[in-house]
C-alpha cells in the first residue's frame, strides 16, 4: 500500500458557514487541519470522504474525479478513503476479528488470505487475546485500536483522521498513537489530519493548513507557523502569548493602553489585531502605584521556568531565581499583579 495524489476544491455551504478550500496532498504526505472550534475542518474531511456533499469544485485521487459538483458522485464505499474520527464506530454486532475482517473480505481476498491479514493486524495491535471479543467488551481505546487496524486493513489510498486520540484518556493515548504512528510509516498512505495540538502537526504533518470561518488563513509548514505565527489562533496553538486589540495610531490599543510592536499584517486603523510575543521575549517587573499592571491569571512551572499568564493574554516566561526574586521569596501567585514588558512584539490579524 502507498499514498496517492490527493486534490481538494471542495465549497460546501452550511446554515452558519460557507465552507471553501483547496489544497493538495503529494503521495505519502500528510496536511493538518487546524482552526478554531466551528470553523469547518471536520465539513471538509465530511466532502473529502463522500459524507457531505460538495455544493462547488470537486475532490480527486491521482487524477480520477470522485466527486464534481453537480455531476460525479461517487459513494464513501467507493473511493478507497477511509476516515477515522474520535468515536471507533465499529460494528457493534461483529466481533473484533469480523471487523478486521470487513475490509479484506470486500476486497475480495480468500477465505485464508482474510485469515492471515485479521491474525496480523491482531498481532499488530497487541489484542490477539480479544479476537472474538465484541466492541463494548473492550476499552475506548482498545477499540479506537481495532478502528485504526480496520481502516488500514481496507488498504485505503487516503486516510482522514478528525481528532482520533480527543476522547482517549491519559493510559491508551500513547498506545494509540504509537499504533497510528508505526502504521502511517510503514504503509505511507496520504493522510489529512484535524488537529487542536500543535505538536500533531509536528508529528505528522508536512504542511498544516490553519481554518477561519470556512477559509484557510495560513498555510505553512509546522516550522513556519510555531517560528512565525501570523494569525493570533495561530500563535495561541504555538504556544505564544497573544492580546487582542485595535490597531490605531500606529501601534495596539488594548482597552486605551497602547502597546508598541512590529506590524505583520496588512490592518488599516482601527482593525481588530493581535500583539504576539513570545513568553521568553518578555520582562517582568513589580507593579507600582502609578501603573498597577496586568492581573495574573495563572503561574506554572515546568523544567525550572516560571510562566506567567495573564488576564489580557500576555505570557512572560523567566528562570525560577528570577521568579522567586520578583515575587519577593517566593513565587508569584494567580490574582497578583506584574508589569509584563514586550521586547518583541509582532502585531497580527485576528
Ligand atoms: N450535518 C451538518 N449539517 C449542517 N450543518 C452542520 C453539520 N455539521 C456541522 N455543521 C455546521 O458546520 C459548521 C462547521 O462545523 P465543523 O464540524 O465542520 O467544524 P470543525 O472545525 O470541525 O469544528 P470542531 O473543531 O468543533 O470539531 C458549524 O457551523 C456546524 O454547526
Amino acid at each position: 500500500m502507498s499514498g496517492a495524489r490527493l486534490n481538494v476544491d471542495a465549497r460546501i455551504g452550511r446554515s452558519q458557514l460557507d465552507v471553501s478550500v483547496a489544497f493538495d496532498v503529494e503521495p505519502g504526505g500528510c496536511v493538518a487541519l487546524l482552526g478554531p472550534n466551528g470553523c469547518g475542518k471536520s465539513t471538509v474531511l465530511g466532502g473529502i470522504a463522500g459524507l457531505t456533499r460538495l455544493d462547488g469544485g470537486q475532490i480527486s485521487v491521482d487524477g480520477t474525479c470522485l466527486e464534481r459538483a453537480g455531476s460525479v458522485r461517487l459513494s464513501p464505499d467507493k473511493r478507497g478513503i477511509a476516515l477515522l474520527d474520535q468515536r471507533a464506530r465499529l460494528f457493534p454486532h461483529l466481533s473484533v476479528e469480523q471487523n478486521l475482517a470487513f475490509g479484506p473480505r470486500a476486497h475480495g481476498a480468500g477465505r485464508s488470505q482474510v485469515q492471515a491479514i485479521v491474525a496480523d493486524w491482531l498481532d499488530r495491535i497487541g489484542l490477539a487475546d480479544r479476537a472474538r471479543a465484541k466492541p463494548h467488551q473492550l476499552s475506548g481505546g482498545q477499540q479506537q485500536r481495532v478502528a485504526i487496524a480496520r481502516a488500514f486493513a481496507a488498504q485505503p489510498r487516503v486516510i482522514l483522521l478528525d481528532e482520533p486520540f480527543a476522547a482517549l484518556d491519559a493510559e491508551s493515548t500513547p498506545i494509540v498513537r504509537q499504533v497510528l504512528a508505526d502504521e502511517l510509516t510503514r504503509t505511507g498512505v496520504t493522510a489529512v489530519l484535524v488537529t487542536h495540538e500543535m505538536s500533531d502537526a509536528w508529528q505528522w504533518a508536512d504542511r498544516c493548513l490553519v481554518m477561519n470561518r470556512g477559509t484557510v488563513v495560513e498555510d505553512g509548514t509546522p516550522a513556519d507557523l510555531t517560528l512565525r505565527p501570523r494569525r493570533s489562533f495561530t500563535a495561541a496553538l504555538a504556544g505564544f502569548g497573544v492580546v487582542a486589540g485595535r490597531w490605531r495610531g500606529g501601534a495596539l490599543d488594548v482597552n486605551g493602553r497602547t502597546l508598541a510592536g512590529e506590524l505583520d499584517a496588512d490592518l488599516a486603523d482601527g482593525d481588530a489585531a493581535a500583539g504576539i510575543v513570545a513568553p521568553r521575549d518578555v520582562a517582568a517587573a513589580p507593579a507600582t502605584g502609578s501603573d498597577p499592571g496586568v492581573e495574573l491569571s495563572a503561574v506554572s512551572v515546568q523544567a525550572g521556568v516560571v510562566r506567567l499568564d495573564t488576564v489580557i493574554g500576555l505570557a512572560a516566561e523567566l528562570a525560577m531565581e528570577e521568579a522567586i526574586g520578583l515575587g519577593g521569596g517566593a513565587l508569584p501567585q494567580a490574582g497578583q499583579r506584574y508589569l509584563l514588558i514586550p521586547q518583541r512584539m509582532r502585531i497580527v490579524g485576528v
